[in-house]
């Protein structure tokens, strides 16, 4: 590693972590080091990183435990060597759509910080509201029937903001957070969402939104590039849309916008030059599309906490069952978005429930799940006589489809097209490993079945090639499943450091904003400067003609199954 020259800094603050990644010029990795909060917080009563009302059926985190995180992680990466003085600037990724409310003091507090105490000591006086609403949090349905409703339904939301309206999403969180807490929403000066918060404390004042991250709030009208001023209307409350506004901020159209130096705060504790500049953060999805140089027909899948599928495409096609953002770099691109509440754990309680079964010592061990995975046949079918399994593995509300807490089993004969309900798998668990990781597949291959083409003469339309990120792009058992249902005519692949691809997506951004010629894009710089072979690796096998056509079949039962369960949920509903 050459000892001198340019560093970047980025950084990826997500569920269950903060991930802190270094890169130098030619985009290679020199110092990674991440602060894991169940492991590593003190004093908070976490449980993979949130906690939870389940009355209210809220989810959140405390945003003191964040701040613990940036101190203790930026020690972690001096102790492996990073050299703070050459990191040139800083971007951020934060999981979407959760906010943090800021008070009157903030500002002055962040302005005077002493660097002989913690942040945690002296920004916890700075919040109107101790805790950020998390991506999971399920509370807002009444908010989210008045903003599908006040543009006339969800198809017109959708169309204007991306996006329906998603429990989650900033705009309903904000309209219920003004209505439950109306003396802290009066004493709110800003909001800022999990990105701009990162930036914010990096910049010692208020930084704002981006370009991408915006869009994930139901507020902001994409093609207008503003406020949606009904929307905004409808959140405001009593107080109105010129306070929010005020509590929102500006947003720069540029990505790579310089927001200014480093707070002088990191540069007294930590060492940072004080020329070190804050570059826009976004969000962690939008983030995880920019740790490469994405092409057209590429789909990337998340394996964090949340699962989420990622395209980059110049065609903006909004619909209620997915998402669309702009680019959080290049004017005229999207990011298309489907995103999973049922992922990570969703398998890992599978995993532990083989585990408990077995004598492994580490129960955490993914080795009995990835044996059964693999030893199991497609849909758990022992031979084509038999009926196909399938399954869905709720232990959260999931988003798509918008079904409650559950487990459900269907077996499917696909010659008959008969679809009967089963008790489970017929040997649980270890075929449950097969069937839920199939079930994930199966419904990113349901839902972006008209988004992706033909990738070469003769083939079916599917992904050019499928990359893995987040924590399950470790596991190869199940990249070779997603080749099966997914297919990718040049395979499944794995970036060289895929588990932190959002904080490797934030550096990039940040090389981007400050070598970039005049006008010179993100994928003309960093296409440039990749160097593929040693980059990514390829993990799995893509398309096989006969498990695709297979799963192809399935496909047709689980979409029955999950009209099945949402026509039973609808009458539940209506007979209440
Ligand atoms: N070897 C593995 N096989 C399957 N899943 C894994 C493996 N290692 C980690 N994971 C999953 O990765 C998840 C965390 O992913 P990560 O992207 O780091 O999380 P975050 O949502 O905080 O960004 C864990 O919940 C775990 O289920
Ligand atoms: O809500 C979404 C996207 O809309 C989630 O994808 C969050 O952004 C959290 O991501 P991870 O912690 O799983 O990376």
């Amino acid at each position: 590693m050459a000892s001198s020259g340019p560093l970047y800094l980025g950084f990826d603050l997500s569920t269950q972590q903060l991930k802190g990644l270094v890169v130098d010029s030619s985009l290679k990795k020199v110092h990674d080091a991440k602060f894991d909060f169940d492991a590593d917080a003190r004093g908070f009563k976490i449980n993979k990183g949130v906690m939870v009302n389940e009355a209210e059926r809220e989810v959140f985190a405390p945003v003191a435990m964040w701040l613990q995180a940036i101190d203790v992680l930026l020690t972690r990466l001096r102790d492996d060597g990073l050299d703070f003085k050459r990191v040139k600037a800083i971007s951020g990724s934060g999981m979407q759509h959760g906010s943090v409310f800021w008070n009157a003091d903030a500002e002055h507090l962040l302005a005077q910080l002493n660097p002989n105490k913690t942040l945690e000591s002296q920004l916890d006086a700075a919040f109107a509201h101790p805790y950020s609403p998390n991506w999971q949090d399920a509370s807002t349905q009444k908010e989210c029937d008045e903003f599908d409703s006040i543009l006339s339904n969800e198809h017109q939301l959708a169309y204007v903001t991306g996006s329906k309206a998603h429990h989650r999403f900033t705009g309903p969180q904000i309209l219920r957070f003004q209505r439950k807490y109306p003396d802290k929403y009066i004493k709110t000066k800003r909001i800022t969402l999990v990105s701009s918060w990162i930036a914010t404390v990096f910049l010692g004042k208020f930084a704002p939104f981006d370009i991408s991250d915006v869009c994930g709030m139901n507020l902001w009208d994409i093609k207008a590039g503003t406020w949606h001023e009904k929307l905004l209307e409808l959140a405001a409350g009593p107080s109105g849309v010129e306070a929010l506004k005020q509590k929102l901020g500006d947003v720069p159209e540029d990505g790579g916008a310089h927001l200014g130096t480093i707070s002088d705060y990191f540069v007294r504790r930590h060492g940072f030059s004080d020329d070190c500049t804050i570059i826009t953060s976004t969000g962690d999805n939008p983030s995880t599309i920019l740790a490469l140089p994405l092409r057209h027909n590429d789909a990337m899948v998340s394996l964090g906490t949340s699962t989420t599928f990622l395209m980059s495409t110049s065609e903006y096609k909004p619909d209620p069952s997915t998402h669309f953002f702009n680019s959080p770099t290049t004017p005229g691109l999207y990011m298309f978005m489907l995103c999973y509440k049922n992922g990570g754990l969703a398998r890992e309680r599978v995993r532990d429930a083989i585990n408990s079964k077995s004598d492994v010592m580490d129960r955490t061990s993914w080795a009995e799940f990835d044996k059964h995975l693999l030893s199991t046949s497609p849909l758990a079918q022992d031979d084509p006589s038999k009926p196909m399994q399938l399954g869905l593995y709720f232990p959260r509300p999931e988003i798509i489809p918008d079904l409650p807490t559950g487990e459900w089993h269907f077996a499917y004969d696909p010659k008959s097209d008969t679809l009967t309900r089963a008790s489970s798998v017929p040997q649980s668990p270890e075929q449950d490993a097969r069937v839920i990781v199939e079930s994930q597949f199966l419904s990113l291959r349901l839902r972006s079945q008209h988004l992706v083409s033909s990738p070469a003469k003769g083939l079916p339309p599917q992904p050019r090639r499928v990359y893995l990120v987040g924590g399950g792009s470790r596991n190869k058992a199940i990249a070779t499943v997603a080749g099966q249902v997914l297919g990718g005519s040049e395979g499944v692949f794995k970036l060289d450091v895929g588990e932190n691809a959002c904080a490797l997506g934030a550096a990039y951004k940040a090389v981007w904003a400050m070598e970039r010629e005049a006008g010179e894009t993100f994928e003309e710089l960093i296409g440039k400067r990749w160097r593929e072979d040693e980059f990514v690796e390829r993990i799995a096998d893509g398309y096989n003609k006969e498990v695709w056509d297979k799963y192809g079949q399935a496909i047709r039962g689980f979409e029955q199954m999950e009209l099945t369960l949402l026509g039973e949920e609808e009458a539940k509903r209506k007979g209440q």
